[in-house]
């Protein structure tokens, strides 16, 4: 979905980028509570987690709350709340293929992504590729600021390429509450 976000709040997100804004970056891990693991020959990016008491992360969070609610009315989707982190690949970063929530432990269910880079170039890098599960490449989408791609998250492996220039994005996950299963 190209060009979804108002300009003003599109501007607010890109500008939680820039170092000097204050927000505090940290190079990202893989894996999750006690397994964690650094591991740059995966990914390189740094990042933030949006906080809700802190602007614009609050705007959107509300959208993506928005989201979440009309997609369980339409399509019965059960999805229960929202994480979201930004993301900075410096140039050379990248992150290998992977799928962001194991088959069948039914936490994550869908990936959202938006980008935040104004003029992307054809030789910039930094595209995400996106697989179907035989590894066939379905989409190659250029992170042009204001494109949100959204995909059921264990049923599409996915990469970013390596990128020549500063590479900014939000990622985030709706996810189901694991309580709600087993009963
Ligand atoms: O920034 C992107 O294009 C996607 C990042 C990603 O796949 C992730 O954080 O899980
Ligand atoms: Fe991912």
């Amino acid at each position: 979905m190209p060009q979804l976000l108002a300009p003003a709040l599109l501007q607010q997100l890109q500008q939680r980028l820039v170092p000097q804004s204050g927000a505090e970056f940290h190079h990202a891990a893989i894996g999750r509570g006690g397994q964690q693991q650094q591991n740059t020959s995966i990914r390189g990016d740094h990042i933030r987690w949006l906080n809700n008491a802190e602007q614009p992360d609050a705007q959107w969070l509300t959208l993506m709350e928005q989201l979440r609610v009309g997609l369980n009315q339409r399509l019965f989707m059960g999805l229960f709340d929202y994480e979201s982190h930004y993301a900075c690949y410096q140039p050379g970063a990248f992150y290998r293929k992977h799928v962001d929530a194991l088959p069948g432990s039914r936490n994550r269910i869908l990936t959202t992504v938006l980008f935040l880079n104004e003029q992307w170039g054809a030789d910039d890098g930094g595209e995400l590729q996106i697989f179907d599960m035989e590894n066939n490449l379905l989409q190659q989408v250029v992170p042009e600021a204001g494109t949100l791609v959204i995909f059921l998250s264990e049923c599409f492996p996915h990469e970013v390429l390596t990128t020549k220039r500063h590479r900014g994005s939000i990622a985030g996950w709706f996810r189901v509450s694991n309580s709600h299963y087993g009963f």
